[in-house]
């Protein structure tokens, strides 16, 4: 899959979710100079269709998927393992991930950027009415 991808900082964390990324898809690597732009970086990417999801790192993981799901169309969950990622796709049909940079083991960020991005499809009979809610 084409996959948008940006963080706000470095680290083991970081280049191991990179790593993992493009040995399995193709990864467009926004280039923004801060956590708002690249968020609205890969936001639009996903939601334009350029890309089918979106990878987001930052420090805490929240400023990051708030600010990507200030673009409408962007559903942006912020995950700190496998299961809550699986389910944001299964169950609230999540296309961007956002993941802490500082807090997740960087094998742990890996197993959760997988599992989101493992799930093809959401759940019919488990996104309930998420989607008739406006902004
Ligand atoms: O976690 C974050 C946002 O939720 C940022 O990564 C953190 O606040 C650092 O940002 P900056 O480098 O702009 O100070």
């Amino acid at each position: 899959m084409r996959i948008a991808f940006a963080a706000d900082d470095e680290n083991e964390c970081v280049r191991a979710v990179v790593d993992h990324l493009r040995s399995e898809h193709e990864v467009v690597t926004a280039d923004a100079k801060t956590w708002t732009s690249m968020s609205r970086a890969v936001a639009e990417q996903v939601v334009h269709g350029d890309c089918d999801f979106g990878v987001l790192m930052c420090w805490t993981g929240t400023g990051t998927a708030i600010a990507a799901n200030k673009i409408p169309g962007a559903r942006a969950a912020t995950v700190a393992d496998a299961w809550t990622a699986t389910n944001a796709r299964r169950w609230n049909d999540a296309n961007i991930v956002a993941l802490s940079l500082k807090r997740l083991a960087p094998d742990v960020a890996v197993e959760c950027v997988r599992a989101f991005l493992a799930v093809a499809e959401p759940d019919p009979d488990e996104l309930g009415n998420i989607n008739d809610i406006e902004p």
